[in-house]
Order: C-alpha cells, then sequence, then structure tokens
C-alpha cells in the first residue's frame, strides 16, 4: 500500500486519478444538460480525444496515472467492497431488491461502468427511454468529489444533485483500492456518505474539492464558494487541526456565482514564486475578495479578517506573484476565466496544463518564461518536461471546457514529491 501525500499544489506529481469522458458524456441530451450542469451537450469523442492527450502529458512525469472508473473496477474485486459499494448505491438511488440483484449480477468492469454511465433503458423499440439511475457526466472533473488534503482525504458533500453520485464512488475506492486505500479511519477528513444515507444530509455543509487548495505543509486555501459552506470549512479545520501540522487555513469569500463555482477557477499556484489569477479578485480595487484567516496551531480556531488573499499569504510567508488570466484587460480576462484560463494544473515546479484557446493568458506566462508548447509537441517530439525550464503545455480543450472545468478540475492528485 501506497501512502496519499499532498502538501502542496506544485510539487512533482507521483500519482493522480483522471476520467476519460465515457458513455455517460454521450448520453447527455438537451433537457438534461443543465440539470447535468453542462453548458452544452459534448462531442464525447474528440471530448476523449482531448482528453487522451491530457492524460498522456500527465503520464510522462507521474509514476501511476489512473481512470477512477477503473479503480473503481478493481477495488470492487476485493473482499467486502461489492457490499459496501451497492449497499450505499442501491439506497441513494433507491433500488429496489430486483434491481440490486441485476446489478450483483455484473462483473467488475462492468458494474463500474454502469455505475458512472447511468442505468439506461430503451422503451418502445428505442422511441422512448428512461434511467434507472442517471448518468455521472461531471466525474470528468474528478477534482470535486474527494480531496487528498496531506496524507488523508476528504469524501466531498456535494452541493448538487447531479453530483451526489461521485462521492459515493470514490468512498469505495479510497477504501478498498488495493494501492491506495485509506486504513485508519480517523484520516478521512470529511465524510460526506453517512448525511446522504440517513437521508438527512447536512445540507448547509457542502464543500467540493475544487475550492480545496493545500498550498504548503502550513497553509490552506479554501474558497467558500456557491458550492461551499462557510460551516463545511469550518468543521473541516477542526478535524485538521487535530490530526495534522497546517498552521493556517484561509478561508477565501467568493461570489456565488456559476462562473467562478470554486476558488480553482479563479486562482492556481503553478509555481514556487506564481500563481494564475483572476486579475479583479485578486489585484487590490473594489472587487478584491476578503478572506478569513484560521489559526489551527492554538488551543482554540481564532479567526481573523484580511482584506486581500495575496497580502495575507505574503505575510504567511508564502509570496506570490500574479499573472494575470487573460492579460491586463478586463474582457479578455473574463472571457478566458469562463473558459478556465486560471485553471491551470501542475505537473511540478512551473509545469503546468492549461487549455490552448486561452491565448492572452498563454502570453503572460511566456513574458515570466514559460516555453509554450502543445500537448501534441510533447508527446510526438518527446520534450522532457522535467528538464528545469518553466513550460506551458496547451491542451485542446474545446470540447471538454463547455463542461465548465479546466486542467485543475480534470485531476484528483493522490502523491506529489515534497518541494
Ligand atoms: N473544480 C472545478 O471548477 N470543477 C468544474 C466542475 C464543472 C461541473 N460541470 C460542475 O458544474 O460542477
Amino acid at each position: 500500500m501506497t501512502q496519499l501525500s499532498v502538501y502542496s499544489e506544485i510539487g512533482r506529481l507521483r500519482a493522480v486519478a483522471v476520467h476519460s469522458p465515457g458513455l455517460e458524456v454521450d448520453r447527455m441530451t438537451p433537457s438534461l444538460m443543465h440539470e447535468l450542469l453542462f453548458d452544452d451537450i459534448l462531442f464525447g469523442k474528440e471530448a476523449r480525444e482531448e482528453h487522451d492527450v491530457f492524460s498522456k502529458v500527465i503520464a510522462k512525469v507521474a509514476d501511476d496515472v489512473y481512470d477512477v472508473q477503473e479503480m473503481l473496477a478493481t477495488s470492487l474485486g476485493q473482499e467486502g467492497a461489492r457490499r459496501h459499494f451497492l449497499d450505499r448505491f442501491c439506497v441513494l438511488h433507491q433500488l429496489q431488491s430486483a434491481d440490486r440483484d441485476r446489478l450483483e449480477a455484473l462483473d467488475d468492469r462492468t458494474l463500474a461502468e454502469l455505475s458512472v454511465a447511468g442505468w439506461y433503458e430503451d422503451i418502445d423499440q428505442g422511441t422512448r427511454y428512461r434511467f434507472r439511475f442517471p448518468p455521472v457526466p461531471n466525474l470528468l472533473f474528478m477534482r470535486d468529489p474527494a480531496a487528498v488534503i496531506g496524507n488523508g482525504v476528504s469524501l466531498n458533500h456535494m452541493a448538487t444533485n447531479a453530483r451526489r453520485a461521485e462521492p459515493f464512488i470514490l468512498d469505495t475506492v479510497m477504501r478498498f483500492h488495493p494501492k491506495y486505500r485509506i486504513d485508519d479511519e480517523s484520516r478521512i477528513w470529511f465524510d460526506a456518505i453517512p448525511g446522504y444515507l440517513s437521508g438527512l444530509p447536512e445540507l448547509n455543509n457542502t464543500i467540493e474539492g475544487g475550492d480545496i487548495l493545500v498550498l504548503s505543509q502550513d497553509i490552506l486555501a479554501i474558497g467558500v464558494s456557491i458550492r461551499t459552506t462557510q460551516s463545511a470549512v469550518t468543521m473541516l479545520a477542526e478535524k485538521l487541526r487535530a490530526q495534522e501540522k497546517f498552521k493556517t487555513l484561509f478561508a477565501v469569500l467568493m461570489p456565488h456565482e456559476r462562473a467562478v463555482m470554486h476558488l480553482d477557477t479563479i486562482f492556481t499556484q503553478i509555481d514556487r514564486e506564481h500563481c494564475l489569477v483572476f486579475p479583479p479578485f485578486f489585484c487590490k480595487g473594489i472587487d478584491s475578495l476578503p478572506v478569513i484567516k484560521m489559526d489551527l496551531s492554538g488551543p482554540k480556531l481564532e479567526i481573523t479578517l484580511k482584506d486581500n488573499f495575496l497580502s495575507a499569504l505574503a505575510d504567511e510567508g508564502h509570496a506570490l506573484k500574479p499573472i494575470l488570466c487573460g492579460g491586463k484587460n478586463r474582457l479578455d480576462q473574463e472571457r478566458e476565466q469562463w473558459t478556465d484560463g486560471a485553471n491551470a494544473f501542475c505537473l511540478a515546479p512551473g509545469v503546468i496544463l492549461g487549455y490552448s484557446r486561452n491565448l492572452k493568458t498563454a502570453n503572460e506566462l511566456e513574458k515570466v518564461g514559460y516555453n509554450v508548447v502543445s500537448g501534441e509537441e510533447v508527446l510526438a517530439k518527446d520534450i522532457d518536461l522535467l528538464d528545469g525550464k518553466r513550460y506551458l503545455v496547451m491542451i485542446s480543450g474545446n470540447e471538454l471546457s463547455r463542461a465548465r472545468g479546466g486542467a485543475r478540475c480534470m485531476t484528483f492528485p493522490l502523491r506529489r514529491d515534497p518541494i
């Protein structure tokens, strides 16, 4: 078994889970898409091709790149896992025992696939259809249903019904996967599953991984957003205080808007000294976001209000120079933030992945020394991304970005090297 270990956003990536968009995306209909949190119906074939380049580039640096659906299938094969999963999944979807029997009869891979793709049935020779349980198209955004923090995990309580099946998949993976399971219950920082099962989900305590950023061994930043509540952040802070050695948690108070649904849609750390930001919220001015600083090191949780996140970080010895998503003009900033220009995924300090359509952002990165290359080029020329230079690897994301998530959103890091 390998220990989970995430103490930064930028340390060299060793193990990560992603999920290539499958049948669940091909089954999206116009009438379902808004409820399922997509802004369009995706062309699955192209989305898979984009995702394939993305995961192959990641595999040039990381030792283990898993698809979570595969992880689920592997986990289901472990003793007790199938029962654990089905007990919970059938309650979630209110399935009767006959339906459960049909699921029991499936092999591990088919059960894992069906759990993600939804249980679809044609009726009247295909003139109508129904889902016994719905597809899970947002599993592509692996960042959100769970988050490794230090050497434990948070099984998140999703804010929307469309995403509530996802933590159930991660729950089985994190408890049964032969390589990455958690044996020690006390290292599950947050567990949404019992609330769902009791029928009394703690409605005010939602939290999603896109809001959770582990900046260093000492510092966490968590967005209080349209998806993550202040009370969930406080619960997590109390749990971590008792178990981990983080000293400070910054709760960044965000506007409740879809465009900025998580903290990582407006801020990602990309190097020891750089972060990518949506400028209006971080550069001093009227839109600058306030932050609650929680001191985790004292005998009780001490709280102070700060008026600017970047200066509060600098005061803690974590100074970051902001690189402007979209460049200097507000119009470009808004356009590129919408297509996840501020949402980069870091493979190692200064080695990042982002969508190729965000040209103004790429230009800003180039100015401070990032070599801009395409994913295809990295693969064809076998470019060594760990040769000490800075890289922005651009991934085509014209299909993927229409599901409203970027490179960081599509990853669930399990292990990073210390920095
Ligand atoms: N971390 C992220 O910002 N994830 C993007 C999630 C997009 C997804 N369609 C959602 O609305 O939840």
